[in-house]
């Protein structure tokens, strides 16, 4: 087996194994916590430009199925794994982590010591690194360029391409896509027809497909690389009854004026806790971003500050003060991880029933 380097931009280097495609590539490398949900992870187009480090010991044990893939492709750069599990055992499982790989011309590196990789990025908070097949004789700094990719090409490379429409639920919710987890649209297709379009999607092409409501989707990068799309997005907002989700939440506090910075090194994982501050109720949450919106630059006329989380502080939701508008830095779809926030789905259906209902957005002044 051929030996790999993953080279940080810091100095460090990290010996591994090559799996997957044996091609070398950088990005941000970040670290998720989870025990279970690789394939979640890998499909989550979120990861799109980022070499994910999984901190769980060993991986692949459980294998690769048909149903858990949260987009159509693999999105991620590159993977980092300790042990890697290839005979798999689970009744669903058609080929191993590595095999799904390979299949997808993803590259990665496995029995490298991720623990002291942890602690290295959570020293640094953000690293750049890069996987390569041969060591760096000295510690020379890389060149700045490294891993440096833009937002919006992220974003133009996983959103739609044209309008996709899913489902025959009496409510029509247009679905942004910045890059969305399959599971959003499983949980709005119980009870809504959906419709997908790309991110640059004109106002007035959404107003013409009369939605009952938009959500907002996930997606990859910083979310103020987006900033020529805030004028629509709050313009959505202000007619139609709107969910955003992690970038999507990030996306609507920037709409109305908030700023976002990028955090130490990101939440990414299945167990962060999060405070529900209506009722003080705590509900575990997964989690995947890197950015955050500062709490204290929402303008409170507009938002009051719903959910924050246990650990750090930091604002985890928001809701508008007097329009049916909510969003989350969480995952309320919950794939994977607990399904404790699910709850945010049946509000905002909810709020789609009530506008379709009325035959109009469901829209209280201010
Ligand atoms: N999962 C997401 O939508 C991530 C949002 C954004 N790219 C971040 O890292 O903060």
């Amino acid at each position: 087996m051929s030996k790999g380097y993953l080279i940080l931009e810091t100095g460090e280097q990290f010996e591994g194994d090559w799996i997957g495609a044996q091609q070398e590539i950088s990005g941000e490398v970040v670290f998720n916590t989870s025990m279970t949900g690789y394939q979640e992870m890998m499909t989550d187009p979120s990861y799109a430009g980022q070499i994910l480090t999984f901190c769980y010991p060993i991986i692949g044990s459980y294998g690769v199925n048909q149903e858990d893939d949260e987009s159509h492709k693999l999105s991620v750069s590159a993977v980092i794994a300790s042990d890697v599990c290839d005979e798999p055992s689970h009744y669903q499982s058609t080929s191993s982590f590595s095999e799904e790989l390979k299949d997808a011309n993803i590259p990665g590196l496995k029995n490298v010591d991720t623990r002291s990789l942890v602690a290295v990025i959570r020293k640094h908070k953000t690293v750049v690194g890069k996987i390569v097949s041969e060591k760096e004789k000295d510690k020379q700094q890389l060149s700045s360029d490294w891993g440096k990719i833009e937002n919006m090409e992220l974003v133009n490379r996983v959103s739609v391409k044209s309008p996709q429409t899913y489902g025959n639920g009496l409510y029509h919710v247009v679905l942004i896509d910045y890059g969305y987890k399959k599971s959003i649209l499983q949980a709005l297709l119980a009870q809504c027809k959906v419709t997908v379009v790309p991110y640059h999607t004109s106002l007035e092409t959404i107003e013409s497909m009369n939605p009952n409501g938009i959500l907002l989707s996930n997606g990859p990068g910083d979310p103020m690389e987006l900033k020529e799309y805030f004028p629509v997005i709050k313009a959505l907002t202000e007619n139609y009854p709107t969910l955003g989700i992690c970038l999507g939440h990030q996306l609507i506090a920037l709409a109305y004026g908030a700023t976002t910075k990028k955090m130490p090194f990101g939440h990414r994982g299945a167990n962060h806790p999060v405070k529900d501050l209506l009722t003080g109720k705590v509900r575990m949450t997964s989690q995947n971003h890197g950015y955050v919106v500062e709490e204290n630059s929402i303008d409170s006329r507009y938002f009051q500050v719903l959910f924050r989380n246990v650990n750090d502080r930091s604002l985890e939701g928001m809701k508008h003060v007097s329009k049916p508008i909510q969003s989350v830095q969480f995952h309320p779809e919950a794939h994977p991880g607990p399904s404790d926030t699910e709850y945010i789905f049946n509000a905002f259906i909810q709020q789609v029933t009530i506008a379709a209902q009325e035959g109009a957005p469901a829209y209280v002044e201010a």
